[in-house]
């Protein structure tokens, strides 16, 4: 799978992760206006929610706005809390096209993240759950305003920070969620809203 995904990325793009997995950043993977088009209609068009999660006995909402779209048998549990997804809007049926196209992978759902101001942000954690399989490869789409995306080395403690931009492509794979967690950190900066979308595969429960 490393090999085939090498190949399928266009040639720029190289492995932004030094050791412990392929991280691969496509800036610009939708032109400015194409990008607008889609931050608007996601905005709008997008079942956007709030989320409760518990955490050592307490019930916390999660700081930012979030929605699950994917296939119907696409299930997946998020901090503990099963998700069917909602039936695909078609915006993102055509967002996820063009991501099977250039990552040669089949997905067959997306979580939806919007981050309203810099006070939204995802803590550092990995995206090892079992239904993702082994080594998932997850495509991430930005849009909306810049954020910092931060990873760090389990081990090393190694720190890999990107700014990631309105129509930038991140192709996260390999063996990097073993080995690398990830979060979008809060920012005192003044930030408009940032929508993310993580594309990914679900692996029917057995
Ligand atoms: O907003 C981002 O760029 C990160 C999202 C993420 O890590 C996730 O959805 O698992
Ligand atoms: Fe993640």
């Amino acid at each position: 799978m490393l090999g085939q995904l090498s190949a399928a990325i266009p040639a720029p793009a190289e492995n932004l992760a030094p050791c412990d997995g392929e991280l691969y950043l496509l800036r610009g993977f939708y032109s400015s206006n194409t990008a607008d088009r889609y931050f608007q209609d996601l905005l709008h068009g997008l079942a956007w929610q709030t989320e409760q999660i518990q955490i050592f006995g307490r019930l916390l909402t999660v700081p930012r706005l979030m929605a699950w779209y994917g296939d119907s048998d696409a299930h997946y549990r998020y901090s503990g809390v099963g998700h069917a997804p909602l039936p695909w809007s078609g915006a993102l049926l055509a967002i996820k096209a063009d991501l099977e196209s250039v990552c040669q992978h089949r997905f067959n759902s997306v979580l939806a993240n919007l981050y309203r101001n810099g006070r939204d942000s995802m803590g550092c954690h990995a995206d090892n759950e079992p239904e993702l399989g082994a080594n998932p490869l997850i495509a991430s789409l930005s849009f909306g305003d810049s954020r910092l995306f931060r990873l760090r080395h389990n081990r090393s403690k190694q720190r890999l920070d990107i700014e990631l931009a309105h129509g930038d492509l991140l192709v996260m794979a390999g063996t990097l969620q073993h080995h690398w967690r990830h979060e979008l950190p809060k920012t005192r900066q003044i930030k408009q809203a940032r929508i993310n979308l993580t594309f990914r595969r679900i692996l029917p429960a057995n």
